[in-house]
Parts: structure tokens; C-alpha cells; sequence
């Protein structure tokens, strides 16, 4: 035995060409790891592998042509697609009234929290809100198989507080990874995992029986992240029928909300529901990511600089447009336009700080209700009786599928135009103190966070990485200075510096050194200051958080 690691901590019985890397933290997460449920994986695994590949590599195809000049749009090959009169399969009745939904990661008491709150949805997260560990992962498939057969409780010793479900709970939903991240801890035939068929197929495997002997037969229930291009909605198509079809379920019974979170895709929604059509529970406006991806898709394009983080909010150009087109096209075809997530939360120790926030999200939810979403997203349980509230009363039936928004026009130009606003020292500081604090939280395990506030989680920090990145590259001028100041590296040295010593005094020495602080400074650092952006944030800092078994270590 070995730094607490022995190899009866792995377990033994895998099939052929499935070798897993990781230590089990406790044996009953044995079972999610059955010889079974790893044959199921391994098989989706080595169908759709190539396909996953291929697709990653479309993407690079697609990202070169932006970074030579070109700009997205609509793709002339499909507007018969587009324009075309065909629906999706009905909407289950369970899932007709999804007017607020909780979202959270796949830890133990949270998902009692959540499936209690009274939300209509639950959405449990494998992806934004989640810090990938291996014991995340694998106690997350824990975690909701015993929230499916109801098995599931939480002890909290220290405040002597019992959890279990209420009679009455949230419909769940499971967010999986995005096609980009590898699960490094199970390797199929000598490489490792697709993150997201993992966590699907994990999933499906341990609960596609329970759903099916309630909800009339329907699900389980999906949101599918960070999509380009149809011809990944196709691959998620496939990886259904197959699954479907393996465990004998019916056709269409599982079914797919997908996050229009990327600017490719905003272009594509038709297309990608037109993939799914069989499986789609709707759309819905993932603002975080797409707001990252907009910056990441035009990054080789030095006129396109965005104002300060807090100034890109909802009713700036270009994400009305986007929120407006996703309703007409999701009621265009029969399906929910679900909203997005406001960032603010319940603020305990200051009332008044607290009536903003609400505030805010209560702004938020009634553009969302009044502009045609089927329903919304809430980051916290204090929030759900006032967003209920305020589709309650906007909106007296399950849904709006009959508002068609056909007065909508939405142009390339509409969805491309840059937000207005001002550049600040004050906006790259932030940026900096809470991308560092994110990441030091992530590298830890956990993977959503409250900062300033606020929910911060990976698209948020994305969002901070990939605009410090964009003023550097191209030296922005920051507004509000008396002299000109322009981004460089050296300012931002020592805003990083600054801010770092702004970061040990708000949290305290103590919990400084024993924290992950210096390291998530330094991959921050890197990550803004690279010639080229890398893609995604989490693909560089994953390497910090993989933890073989030590007899196998062995390079990622
Ligand atoms: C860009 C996107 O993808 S958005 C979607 C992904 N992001 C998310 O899902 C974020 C979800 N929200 C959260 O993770 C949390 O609300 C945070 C991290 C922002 C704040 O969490 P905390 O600091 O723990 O909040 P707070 O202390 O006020 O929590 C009070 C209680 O509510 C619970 N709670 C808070 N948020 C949630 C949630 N989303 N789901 C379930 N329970 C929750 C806490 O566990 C705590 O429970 P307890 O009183 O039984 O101990
Ligand atoms: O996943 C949601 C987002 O806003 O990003
Ligand atoms: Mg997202």
C-alpha cells in the first residue's frame, strides 16, 4: 500500500481493453463500475470514438477559417432545413411545465437540496459547476443513482442535520461533459475515455429502468453542453438510438434539452433540433459560455474587443437577438426555449445588498418570461419561490409554445454586433482576483462557487480568462485613466501580484498557504498570457487534478 492507495482499491473486473487508472475513495462505488456498466461504455466508446474525433477536428477546420478572417453564419447548404415545416416529437407531459429549474453539481446533499426546492426541474451537473475529479465523478453516479430510487440521504454530523427527499420532487435532468474533455481515468483499448459518454453512459446504464417504470416511459433526462455544429447533435442522435436500443427502451424515450451556448451553434439551431428531433426537449440560452465562446470564436480579431465583464449583460445587442431567435425557432418546432442562469444569490448578512440581488434576478426572469421562454434556471434554492413568482404570474399556462415570436427578424449582422460598454483597470482586476479564486476552488473539487456574491463556475471563469487574454493580445486602452493605458503583460504582472495579495488578505493567511492559490495563479497566468488561446481552460488545468493509482502512474 501506497499513499493510502491499494490495488484492492481498483476495481478488478474490467473487461477487456478497459483498464481503470483510479483509486475508489469507499468499495460501495464498486457497483457503478460493474463489469456491465463498463462493457456498456466501453461499446458506445469504441462506436462513436471516431466520430467525436472527427468532429473535434471540424472544429479546429472551423476556428482556422475565423482566425483568417471569416466570421460565422448561417450555412446556405441547410436553408431548406431552415425554412422547412417539420416539428420535433411531442414533449412528454412530465417535462410540459418546466417554468423553473435548479441547477447544481452532483454532490450528495445539494442534489437532496435541489430535488427539495421545489423547482420544477432538476439539472445535476457533470459539467460548468463541477470540478471533474475522479471522486467527484464517480460519487456523483453514486449520488444519483440513489436520488433515482430514492434511496438517498446525507448526514451532517456538525450541525446534527438529516437530509432526505420530500414525497413531492424536482423531474431530474443530467448535464454530462462537454465532446472536448477525456475522463484520463478509464482508458478504452489504450486511450483515454470520452468524458461525456462516460457520464452518459454511466447514467443511462444504472437508471434508464427506473424512468421507465415511471414518467409514461420517458427518459432519462439530458442537457447536452458547448455544441458547434449539428453534426454533434447527430453523434449525441446516435449514442441515444444506441442506447435505446441496447437496454430494448423505446424509441424517443430518452430525451434532450441542448445548451445553444457557443456563437457556431447559435447559427445551427434549427439544424440541431432538426438532429434530435426525435429525442429534443428544446434549447436553452447557456449566456455564460456563450459569451466566452463569442470572444474564443473571433479571438484573431483585434476590432472585436468586449467592455467590461458586468457590462455584457442580457439586453446588450447581440444576446437579445440570440435569446429571441432561440424562441422562435424552439416554437417554430414544438419545443421548450428555456432560459438562462442570473448569477446573483442570496446575500445573508446584508438585507439591503440582498434586495438588489433579487432585484436583478427578478429583471432578469421577466424579460425572459415576457420575451417567450418556456421557463428559466435558478442557482440557488433561496431563489425559486421568486422566480416561480414571477412566471406565475407572467405566464398561466405549462409553457408558451403558441407564442411564435414570428415578429422576430434576426440578422448575422444582429447576432455578431459587438456589445457596447467601456474597458477598466477595475474590470481586468476583477477578472484576475476571481479567474485565480475559481480555479484554486476547482482544483480542490469544487466547481461552483459564490465570489464577490456572485455564482461563479467554469463558463463564468472563462469568461475572465478569455477577456484578459483578448486586451493583452491586442493592448487594449482601458478607459477611465488619466494618462492612456494600454493592457500588456507587465501591467498585468503585477495585477496579478496586486491582486493575489488582495486575494491573502480577504481570505486569510491561513487558508491561503494551505489552499491551491499560488498554483491557480500561475495557470490563470499562463492562460492569459499564451500567444495563442488555448480552447478551453479546464483542458490545461484537468492536468492538475488527475490522481492515478501510484503503482500505474504513467504519463496523461
Ligand atoms: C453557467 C452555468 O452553467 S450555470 C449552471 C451551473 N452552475 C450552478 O449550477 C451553480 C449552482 N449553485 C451553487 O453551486 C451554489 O449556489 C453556490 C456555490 C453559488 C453558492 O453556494 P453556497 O455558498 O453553499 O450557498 P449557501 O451557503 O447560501 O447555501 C445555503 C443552502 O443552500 C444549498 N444550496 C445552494 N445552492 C444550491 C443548489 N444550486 N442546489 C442545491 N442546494 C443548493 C446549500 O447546499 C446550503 O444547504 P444547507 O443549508 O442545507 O447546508
Ligand atoms: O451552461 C450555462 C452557461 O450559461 O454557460
Ligand atoms: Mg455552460
Amino acid at each position: 500500500m501506497e499513499n493510502g492507495y491499494s490495488s484492492k482499491s481498483l476495481p478488478l473486473d474490467a473487461p477487456a481493453g478497459i483498464r481503470i487508472r483510479g483509486p475508489l475513495s469507499e468499495p460501495s462505488l464498486n457497483r457503478i463500475l460493474s463489469r456491465e456498466a463498463l462493457q456498456f461504455v466501453a461499446d458506445l466508446e469504441r462506436e462513436f470514438r471516431p466520430r467525436v474525433k472527427f468532429n473535434l477536428g471540424c472544429r479546429r477546420e472551423e476556428q482556422a477559417r475565423y482566425d483568417s478572417g471569416e466570421l460565422p453564419g448561417f450555412d446556405p447548404a441547410t436553408r431548406e432545413l431552415r425554412e422547412g415545416d417539420w416539428s420535433c416529437s411531442k414533449t412528454p407531459a412530465v417535462i410540459a411545465d418546466r417554468r423553473v429549474e435548479i441547477t447544481g453539481p452532483v454532490e450528495r446533499k445539494m442534489i437532496i437540496n435541489a430535488l427539495n426546492s421545489g423547482a420544477k426541474v432538476f439539472m445535476a451537473d457533470f459539467e460548468d459547476s463541477l470540478s471533474p475529479t475522479w471522486d467527484n465523478i464517480v460519487r456523483g453516479q453514486k449520488n444519483l443513482c440513489d436520488a433515482v430510487n430514492r434511496s438517498i440521504s446525507f448526514e451532517d454530523k456538525a450541525r446534527n442535520k438529516h437530509y432526505k427527499l420530500n414525497d413531492k420532487t424536482a423531474v431530474l435532468f443530467v448535464r454530462p461533459r462537454g465532446w472536448h474533455l477525456q475522463e484520463a481515468h478509464i482508458e478504452i483499448d489504450g486511450e483515454p475515455a470520452t468524458g461525456a459518454l462516460i457520464d452518459f453512459g454511466l447514467y443511462y446504464f444504472h437508471n434508464h429502468s427506473s424512468f421507465r417504470s415511471k414518467h409514461d416511459g420517458y427518459g432519462p433526462f439530458f442537457y447536452l453542453p458547448k455544441m458547434q455544429h449539428s453534426r454533434e447533435a447527430a453523434v449525441w442522435n446516435a449514442v441515444f438510438d444506441r442506447a435505446e436500443e441496447r437496454m430494448a427502451a423505446p424509441r424517443g424515450s430518452i430525451r434532450a434539452t441542448v445548451l445553444i451556448e457557443t456563437l457556431p451553434a447559435v447559427f445551427q439551431m434549427h439544424e440541431i433540433l432538426y438532429e434530435l428531433r426525435e429525442h429534443s426537449a428544446g434549447l436553452n440560452c447557456g449566456r455564460w459560455d456563450y459569451i466566452f465562446s463569442f470572444v474564443k470564436t473571433v479571438r484573431a480579431h483585434p476590432d472585436r474587443l468586449l467592455p467590461d465583464r458586468f457590462q455584457v449583460g442580457m439586453t446588450q445587442h447581440f444576446l437579445k437577438s440570440y435569446t429571441e431567435l432561440l424562441i422562435q425557432t424552439c416554437h417554430r418546432r414544438g419545443v421548450h426555449a428555456m432560459g438562462g442562469m442570473a448569477a446573483q444569490i442570496p446575500i445573508r448578512d446584508d438585507p439591503a445588498a440582498n434586495d438588489t440581488a433579487f432585484e436583478l434576478v427578478r429583471a432578469d426572469k421577466l424579460r425572459e418570461v415576457k420575451a417567450g421562454h418556456d421557463g428559466t434556471w435558478a442557482a440557488h434554492p433561496g431563489l425559486i419561490e421568486l422566480v416561480t413568482k414571477v412566471f406565475d404570474d407572467n405566464m398561466p399556462r405549462a409553457n408558451q409554445l403558441h407564442i411564435k415570436r414570428d415578429d422576430v427578424r434576426v440578422t448575422e449582422a444582429d447576432l455578431l454586433q459587438m456589445p457596447r460598454g467601456v474597458r477598466t483597470l477595475e474590470g481586468l482586476r476583477h477578472n484576475t482576483r476571481v479567474g485565480i479564486q475559481y480555479l484554486a476552488a476547482w482544483l480542490t473539487g469544487t466547481g461552483s462557487v459564490p465570489l464577490y456574491n456572485l455564482m461563479e463556475d467554469a463558463a463564468t471563469a472563462e469568461i475572465s480568462r478569455v477577456q484578459n487574454w483578448q486586451w493583452i493580445k491586442y493592448g487594449a486602452v482601458l478607459d477611465g485613466e488619466i494618462v492612456a493605458v494600454s493592457v500588456s503583460k507587465e501591467l498585468f504582472g503585477r495585477v496579478v501580484e496586486e491582486e493575489m495579495g488582495r486575494i491573502e488578505r480577504e481570505v486569510g493567511k491561513k487558508r491561503f498557504e494551505s489552499g491551491r492559490y499560488r498554483e491557480a495563479a500561475a495557470l490563470f497566468a499562463r492562460q492569459c498570457t499564451k500567444e495563442d488561446l488555448d480552447d478551453f481552460l479546464t483542458l490545461d488545468a484537468y492536468r492538475h487534478i488527475v490522481k492515478f493509482v501510484p503503482a500505474l502512474q504513467a504519463r496523461l
